[in-house]
């Protein structure tokens, strides 16, 4: 297993500005570097990284990408006089030359290839290259965006040809459409079979057995400000409807914000209802992010309101794909305050530290909505998961773009305004908080002949005087029995420590585990807010327990509960309960993690029931994902007599990235139904559940 996170960063990367007056390129100063790698330093980050030395991209991993005129054209940049370089850079957009310009993309480019080398060779687990010039807006044959050579393109070619990589999947979170990368990989091929989809169709039981055989592929998803294609780049084809040519569709994924001002909220919506749920299906041997930071709040480009914590979250959603195999290359990012805390943030999860509790999320805004279900509809066709995407009726989609172009509603002016007459008012918004890595990461309490799993420390089973009092008048009947009385008792003190951050999480087995979860919730001190309390496998729940919203349970089962749902009581019922992976995924994806984010609880109790039939790599994702919640602060309870799971969870709890699923066969049908009437039914109560617009009050 690797570990560790590499960081690549060089000061020559700093030595190239803009030389001439330009409004447009202002904004890309060297600064934006330094910055960044300064903030790493001051908070201690750079130093647990793995510090890699940059390189210079050779001519023929440029030629990956780029065309041999265009590589030949900007090698001679570094000889020319300043009205050359002028002359020069006129034939492209939003970009500019300088005679060292081209020694620092090869630079960027030697960057995330040294990066690519250091994951694929398991010298670290990921890593980050903070680089200048950025990349994905640069084309085959030209220069855009203050790019020269497209970084994130290079990285993925050179990982297919050098390490034979299957499915490469970019995650472009920059707040602009990369469309060098989406040129790059819209018609590359699919293998055999275009996308490799064989259908079958197996007459004796007439099913139709979609079996995705995804041969070698780059799927690409990028969200982007683009207010109806007014926004730079200004293209059509940065729509959502651009989904990939012939065998290369369903491989683009494009979501346009329509509007500025979104928040976390969007952001995680577009996550959980869109990106992971294809991306899980797709299941990447590697994921590479352009990772841009103009969608953080404060940057003039993007004029979004998300906070730099957001980035804290985003990479750890991913870190559980391609067996944590992640490489994340900076792009943009052009506020000198939201730029490096985004990069912290980034960079100090891909260490492993417990994420920061995203407070007061809502549902995302209707422009964000309307986008989503448009983004899905197109699509539904190529991804499982979003197969039953309800169609967007055309009262409910954005078709202004449409309308603009035939003429309905006549343009108006590009909306990016100058730069004095962007809205005055400074955005202001918390300095993310501490993550402090808590002395012990994972505690557990097992029966004296289950040995501790390395990493984790055994909290001895003893009768703690002040809790035992407290637990009597609940435990009656456990009162006579000494052992129950301990571990109940050890239970309640092991939440204590997680409270005082004494302790990151926990697993324990025990004789019951409804009886131990009960206890843990009954006991859990008052300043306890929220206990979030998923519980896998069939098994009756007391319903009273989820008593004035203190309590979230989710129970993900295989039995329809008779129990009333309510909005802190979800039972999500699966055909084959947990056996069923792409049902038990599309149920964590599409219901658990955005409930969860909008609860944000200060506890989460994952509960295995017994027999649950869930399969340890499932269950690994699951506490994977578990841990964006409260902190890290997840207790893990298990029946005594599945101690083959005692090692497992502890890797997961102790930062291992979970293994890869593969790749998801379509959810039956049943399933998909199940969680999508859940989610009308419980959007309502649960904004972040929304998919479509017809909601939005
Ligand atoms: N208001 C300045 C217009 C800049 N347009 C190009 C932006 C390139 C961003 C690269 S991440
Ligand atoms: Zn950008």
């Amino acid at each position: 297993m690797a570990h560790g996170t590499a960081l690549i960063y060089d000061e020559e990367m700093t030595k190239y500005k803009l030389l001439w007056v330009d409004p447009a390129c202002k904004i890309e100063v060297p600064e934006r570097l330094s910055v960044s790698y300064e903030a790493l330093v001051r908070n201690g980050l750079a130093d647990r990284c793995v510090s890699i030395p940059v390189r210079e991209a050779t001519d023929a991993e440029i030629l990956l990408v780029h065309s041999d005129e265009y590589l030949e054209a900007v090698k001679k940049t570094p000889y020319m006089t300043l009205e050359d370089l002028k002359e020069f850079t006129l034939q492209f957009g939003d970009v500019y030359f300088h005679p060292n310009i081209y020694r620092c993309a090869k630079l960027a480019a030697g960057s995330a290839l040294q990066l690519v080398d250091s994951v694929m060779m398991e010298r670290v687990r990921n890593g980050m290259a903070l680089v200048r010039p950025p990349g994905h807006h640069s084309m085959r044959s030209a220069a855009s965006g203050f790019c020269v050579f497209n970084n994130v393109a290079i990285a993925a070619r050179y990982a297919k040809q050098k390490y034979g990589v299957k499915r490469v999947l970019i995650v472009d979170w920059d707040i602009h459409h990369g469309q060098g990368v989406q040129y790059c990989f819209e018609d590359d091929p699919r293998g055999v079979f275009g996308k490799g989809r064989i259908i079958f169709g197996c007459l004796k039981c007439n099913i139709l057995v979609f079996v995705l055989f995804i041969f070698n592929s780059v799927l690409y998803f990028s969200w982007h400000r683009y207010e109806h294609q007014k926004f730079w780049p200004q293209l059509r084809e940065s729509d959502y409807d651009s989904v990939g040519k012939e065998k290369g569709a369903g491989f683009n994924i494009n979501l346009p914000w329509n509007q500025v001002g979104m928040e976390n909220s969007d952001y995680l919506s577009v996550f959980c209802h869109v990106l992971l749920p294809v991306a899980y299906e797709f299941c990447p041997d590697l994921v590479l992010v352009c990772a841009g930071f103009d969608s953080a709040i404060g940057d003039p480009e993007g004029e979004m309101c998300a906070t730099p914590d957001i980035f804290a979250h985003l990479t750890h959603l991913l870190m559980n794909l391609a067996g944590g195999r992640l490489c994340a290359v900076l792009e943009g990012g052009y506020n000198l305050t939201s730029l490096p805390q985004s990069v912290c943030q980034t960079v100090q999860t891909l260490l492993g530290d417990p994420l920061p509790q995203l407070a007061n999320l809502s549902g995302p805004c209707r422009s964000a909505l309307e986008s989503l279900q448009c983004l899905r509809s197109a699509q539904k066709q190529y991804w499982g998961s979003l197969k039953h995407t309800a169609s967007p009726t055309a009262a409910n989609i954005s078709t202004k773009r449409i309308r603009i172009a035939e003429g309905e509603v006549e343009e108006e002016e590009k909306t990016e305004l100058g730069e004095e007459e962007k809205n005055s008012e400074e955005k202001v918004w918390h300095e993310p908080p501490k993550r402090p890595c808590p002395p012990i990461r994972a505690a557990s309490v097992l029966p004296d002949d289950v040995a501790c799993p390395d990493g984790c420390k055994r909290i001895t089973k003893d009768i703690h005087p002040l809790v035992v009092s407290r637990l009597k008048d609940h435990l009656v009947q456990e009162a006579e029995d000494g052992d129950a009385l301990a571990t109940f008792s050890t239970l309640v003190s092991l939440v204590q420590k997680m409270e005082k951050n004494e302790v990151g999480s926990g697993l324990a087995l025990v004789g019951d585990v409804i009886k131990a979860m009960m206890c843990v919730v009954q006991h859990v001190s008052p300043d306890l807010n929220r206990v979030l309390v998923v519980c896998v496998g069939n098994g009756k729940i007391p319903s009273h327990i989820s008593r004035d919203g203190k309590v979230l349970v989710l129970q993900i089962s295989s039995d329809a509960s008779e129990e009333q749902q309510s909005k802190h009581y979800i039972s999500v019922c699966l055909q084959k309960g947990c056996c069923n992976t792409s049902g038990f995924m599309q149920a964590v994806l599409g219901l658990l993690l955005p409930v969860g984010y909008e609860y944000n609880p200060d506890l989460v109790v994952l509960v295995r029931m017994p027999d649950s039939g869930v399969c340890d790599v499932v269950w690994k994702q699951l506490t994977g994902l578990l841990q964006s919640f409260a902190k890290g602060h997840t207790l893990v309870l298990m029946q005594e007599k599945e101690n083959s799971c005692v090692g497992p969870t502890a890797s997961i709890l102790l930062g291992d990235p979970a293994p890869p699923l593969e790749t998801l066969q379509a959810p039956d049908r049943e399933d998909v139904d199940a969680v999508e009437r859940l989610r009308r039914r419980l959007q309502a109560d649960w904004k972040l559940l929304q998919t479509t617009s017809e909601y939005t009050s």
